[in-house]
């Protein structure tokens, strides 16, 4: 039966998600599986958020996503999104060549992108192996969702990761 694995990480503004995740991922990493996706940093300037970069999870590959400084027809918020092809196409070839993928975070802005909601749906639909950081609004049906908390966060990398490792060794 071919695998199919879906682990979400949610919670609170602040909590914890993006260390939970990539902490998840370096553990898979250090077992050997071949692992690709994307994160997207937020960017700060004295302390303010100014935009967020998109990076492949082996941080091969990294350029703007949103800036409150670009001028696009893509406007979330206060951000003008201004990601371009070159990149998208980049990180597809790499999440193409992986068994497992890694997405943080699957939200609103994210999903306000295009081509960024075309990688995230082809990802859910086709790849056999999913862990992604979800936004707090938004939830799946079929998957296993882990919700940090301040009482959690200090160990449920390692719940996570053998939750995960029990189903696909
Ligand atoms: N002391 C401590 N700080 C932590 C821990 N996990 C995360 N942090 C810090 O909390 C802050 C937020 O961590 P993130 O992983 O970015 O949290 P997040 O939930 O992804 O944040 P958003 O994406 O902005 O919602 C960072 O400064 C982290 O270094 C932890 O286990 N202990």
């Amino acid at each position: 039966m071919q695998t199919r694995l879906r682990v979400y990480i949610t919670g609170e503004p602040g909590v914890g998600k993006t260390t939970i995740f990539l902490k998840v991922i370096d553990k898979l990493k250090l077992q050997g599986y071949s692992i690709s996706g994307f994160y997207c940093p937020e960017v700060r300037e004295k302390g303010q958020r100014i935009g967020f970069k998109i990076k492949s999870l082996d941080n091969e590959v990294e350029d703007w996503l949103a800036s409150i400084y670009a001028r696009s027809s893509i406007k979330i918020g206060k951000y003008y999104i201004t990601i371009n092809e070159n990149i998208i196409n980049k990180i597809k070839e790499k999440i193409s060549k992986s068994e497992i993928i890694g997405i943080d975070e699957i939200g609103p802005m994210e999903l306000s992108v295009p081509k960024l909601k075309e990688i995230i749906d082809y990802v859910l639909k086709e790849k056999p192996i999913v862990v992604a950081v979800v936004h707090r609004k938004i939830s799946f049906k079929d998957g296993k969702t882990f919700i940090v908390t301040y009482e959690n966060r200090s160990r449920l990398d390692n719940e996570i990761f053998n939750y995960i490792i029990s189903l696909i060794q």
